[in-house]
């Protein structure tokens, strides 16, 4: 497994060894004595699994507040997706900026979303099975959203009307979002 850093203190890009051979591939998308030895987060309490069925979908922007804000794992298991995450730490030089990440089912890449960050995906193909491992419980009282298309965020989808949830089209704007990330741990470089 390698673990490529990314500008925004935390999120991470995971390339799992891949052994391939005449019948397809075999990895290990989690093995705690890696994670633990490369400085990841060991311990999950849920595996999520969502699949959507039409490209151009797409989930967020999400988080949860503290005290439940959850750390995921996010991978593509079927298609692929642009995976976004925000940086929702007030505390952080990259406070507001985005970055955005092409996984699908050939480049086996993870993306770690850290606490204090919103995170959201747009799927580039039909049947995009995404599976992610969250190490604090879902509590829907803590469930926030942020609308995708946040015109002080301009992240740059690559669909320009995407298919919604009733829940995903009534975000707030991020001026006007709940945040409590204060207090979540950020490294200056
Ligand atoms: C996220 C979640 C949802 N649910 C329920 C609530 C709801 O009835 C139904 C669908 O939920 P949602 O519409 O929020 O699902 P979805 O839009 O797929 O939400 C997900 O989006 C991506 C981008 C994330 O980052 C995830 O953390 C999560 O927020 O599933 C759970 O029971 N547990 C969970 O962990």
């Amino acid at each position: 497994m390698k673990v490529i850093e990314s500008s925004l203190n935390g999120v991470k890009l995971l390339q799992p060894t891949v052994y391939g051979d005449q019948r397809g591939f075999f990895l290990e998308s989690f093995n705690e004595r890696s994670f633990e030895d490369l400085g990841l987060e060991t311990k999950y309490v849920q595996d999520n699994h969502s699949l959507s069925e039409e490209a151009g979908t797409l989930r967020g922007l999400h988080y949860q507040l503290n005290p439940k804000a959850q750390l995921k794992v996010v991978r593509v298991i079927t298609g692929a997706i642009y995976d976004v995450v925000v940086d929702l730490r007030k505390e952080s030089p990259t406070y507001k900026q985005w970055k955005g990440y092409i996984l699908n089912q050939y480049n086996h890449r993870m993306l770690v979303v850290p606490k204090g960050f919103a995170h959201g995906f747009c799927t580039l193909t039909r049947g995009t099975n995404v599976c992610y491992k969250v190490d604090e419980y879902y509590s829907s009282e803590h469930d926030r959203g942020i609308i995708w298309n946040d015109p002080e965020l301009r992240i740059d989808w690559p669909v320009k009307e995407p298919i919604l949830s009733n829940k995903d089209q009534l975000h707030p704007m991020l001026k006007d979002a709940e945040i409590n990330f204060e207090s979540e741990e950020v490294q200056v470089l």
